[in-house]
């Protein structure tokens, strides 16, 4: 029941039978608790049907096993499962009786026998024309599925279970963190993959609204002799967690980690491609970490394995937790600051509770503050003028960037590693630039599907200048990889799909990243180019001997006629080649032969100029086999931003 109906007055409910007007139900006051918020619109979290739903589901999971992790610097080993539960079988499991259709006509995908066979009329002709477009090398669009073919059974519930080998979660506060919209640890100024207090709790309202099913966290942490059960739903309305069960259990095992599992309405079928293909751009991105993914049904000819082998231990280090840029706060976050610090005057605040405030420069902005303001100044004791004050400064003042150390960008090597790992491309080139840390990889693929269309606003943009850099849109695959890191990303929802493309810097980073891996890619693109000539100029050559020893032979062997006729009489030279002529000593063979040494000869000498030119150190190349690091060994690392030599004891 909505808050707002409960307070209607018997008396009211009287009223409006007897027809007197009714106040506009818009026009009502009401509250809503924020879990209520998300599940009316679960779309701006990226819960948008349930196909979504289970997508969605399976990143959010996935990123907090990877942010947990990653927290206590332990290489990520994410085991992800769907388990397909059929309608019959949820159905047996929740004790609800399997029901056989009565009326069959009353529902959604019912169908005539007349619109039966129009319709398999229809499909008949889109798969003809599908096969002719195939056939034309043409791209193929998805067939949208009919009432009928979506019918029985398409939207199946799945059961989903994402375990790590993280932190865990301290066991009293496990019912919070999955039962209470808006309430994480990642709210602080630290760069993580969560950020809202949310994800987690999305996918538990849609289990609520689709299964009613609770979500079930099994967690464990270091040094705890107890593994920590918890079932729990959340109350909507209180957005508070309605635990079923909270229990400390033996531990069998020596693990540390989180186990998540929930049930869920989805559609396998409609997302299986894009949540392989996000599971794969996980193990691009993050190579230093072990995915297995398994998705189970009653029928085994759906079940799909895949495991991500990590192909790396270097992670990138703990990212910092760090303080305000002074240019970046708003009046409210200064009095929340002046509310929490530990430090007693105004001097020790500033230069304490920001970054690029040295105390010298504490002092020169406590001077430009006015006369009311002194170093020694109570903070608690500012008044709200003081602190528009403060902030009107910290608006119109100069400070130094913020130096970007506490984040941990993916890093060039690492990014590189996993696109040549899962992509196999034809050439990559990457790019890291400071500042936002922003680093962008950049593949370009022959033979290898395009994989990875950036679904950005912000670099859709940029694409659209490929002809300058060599690169041909309809021929080449491109793939473009860009990861920005920072402890507050703007997307534009909490489902974190988008970027928006109106904060310039960002736009200005990722804009060069693309231009410098283009630039490289260009380089290497001519190099081929040019190699790819010098081979075909020898072909080419090697080509035209026959018909040319030929000619010249023609040539040579009438002219020894008629000089030896003495019709025509050659001197010195020519007359001693038209004699070896008639006597057989230069025959058309051996003219071929000079000729065939010649080309090579010619070919020899350009390809040393085209060496010394395009300096010879990109030549002569070997590949590198990246091999799985499984099991402990003993090694020393050498690494440089695109490769590393692994040196066994
Ligand atoms: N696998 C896990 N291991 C350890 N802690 C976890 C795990 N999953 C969730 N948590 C904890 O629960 C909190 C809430 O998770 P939730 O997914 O709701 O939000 P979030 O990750 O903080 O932010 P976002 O909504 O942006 O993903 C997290 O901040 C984290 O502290």
């Amino acid at each position: 029941m909505e808050i707002g109906e409960s307070s209607e007055s018997p008396e009211g409910k009287k009223k409006s039978k007897s027809k007197t007007p009714r106040k506009p139900k818009d026009s009502v006051l009401k509250q809503k608790s924020p879990a209520e918020f998300f599940a009316d619109n679960k779309n701006i979290a990226g819960f948008d049907n349930p196909g979504k739903c289970l997508y969605t589901t399976v990143r959010e999971l996935v990123e907090n096993a990877l942010d947990s992790a990653e927290s206590i610097s332990k290489l990520p080993i994410v085991e992800i499962t769907i388990e397909e539960i059929v309608r019959s079988k949820f159905n047996s499991m929740i004790g609800l009786a399997e029901h056989e259709r009565v009326d069959e006509e009353l529902y959604d995908d019912f169908e005539s026998a007349k619109a039966r066979e129009k319709r398999l009329a229809k499909e008949a002709r889109i798969q003809e024309i599908q096969a002719k477009n195939a056939n034309l090398g043409k791209k193929v669009k998805e067939p949208v599925a009919s009432k009928a073919m979506r019918g029985r059974g398409e939207t199946s519930y799945y059961r989903v279970t994402c375990k790590d080998n993280g932190k865990g979660m301290p066991h009293d506060d496990i019912p919070n963190m999955f039962g209470r919209v808006l309430s994480g640890t990642k709210y602080g100024l630290k760069q993580t993959r969560g950020k809202f207090g949310l994800g987690a709790k999305m996918a538990l309202i849609w289990s609520k609204m689709s299964t009613g099913l609770p979500i079930e966290i099994t967690s464990s942490m270091k040094g705890q002799n107890y593994t920590s059960f918890c079932r729990l739903d959340i109350d909507i309305h209180r957005n508070i967690p309605h635990i079923h069960v909270h229990e400390k259990q033996d531990k069998k095992e020596r693990w540390h980690g989180a186990e998540i599992q929930i049930v869920i309405e989805g559609n396998w079928t409609t997302y299986r491609s894009k949540i392989l293909h996000y599971m794969r751009q996980m193990a691009v991105i993050t190579p230093y970490a072990e995915f297995l993914f398994r998705f189970l049904s009653d029928a085994p000819d759906k079940n799909v394995t895949v495991k991500f082998a990590r192909r790396t231990d270097i992670m990138p280090p703990v990212p910092l937790e760090t303080k305000y840029h002074p240019s970046a706060v708003d009046l409210l976050l200064i009095k929340r600051l002046i509310a929490e610090t530990s430090k007693q005057n105004l001097l020790q605040f500033l230069q304490h509770e920001f970054v690029n405030i040295s105390k010298s420069h504490a002092e020169r902005l406590i001077g430009e503050m006015g006369p009311d303001f002194s170093h020694k100044m109570l903070v608690k004791s500012l008044t709200s003028q003081q602190i528009v004050r403060i902030h009107q400064l910290f608006r119109q003042a100069k400070f130094d960037d913020p130096s970007g150390d506490c984040l941990s960008p993916a890093g060039e090597y690492n990014l590189r590693l996993g696109i040549i790992k899962e992509l196999h491309p034809d050439m990559v080139a990457t790019y890291s630039g400071s500042g936002f840390a922003t680093c962008s990889v950049l593949k370009y693929l022959k033979a290898t599907p395009f994989l990875s269309k950036l679904e950005s606003v912000l670099v859709e943009k940029m694409l659209s200048n490929w002809n300058s850099y060599k690169i041909n849109q309809v021929q080449d695959k491109i793939g473009v990889f860009v990861s920005i890191v920072s402890t507050k990303i703007p997307f534009k929802g909490t489902g974190k799909e988008y970027i928006g493309d109106d904060i310039s810097e960002i736009a200005a980073a990722v804009k060069t990243s693309i231009q410098q891996c283009c630039t490289q890619l260009k380089s290497k693109i001519l190099k081929r180019i040019q190699a790819r000539e010098q081979q075909e100029r020898k072909r080419n050559l090697s080509k035209y001997i026959p018909n040319v020893t030929g000619a010249i032979y023609d040539v040579l062997k009438e002219m020894s006629h008629l000089h030896a006729s003495k019709r025509k009489r050659y001197a010195n030279e020519d007359a001693e080649v038209l004699n070896k002529v008639s006597n057989h000593i230069i025959t058309r063979e051996t003219l071929g032969e000079k000729l065939a040494q010649h080309v090579e000869q010619v070919d020899y000498e350009m390809a040393l100029e085209y060496a010394t030119q395009s300096g010879v150190n990109e030549e002569p190349r070997e590949n590198i086999y990246i091999q799985t690091l499984e099991g402990e060994s003993k090694f020393v690392d050498f690494q440089s931003p695109v490769f590393v030599f692994r040196l066994f004891q």
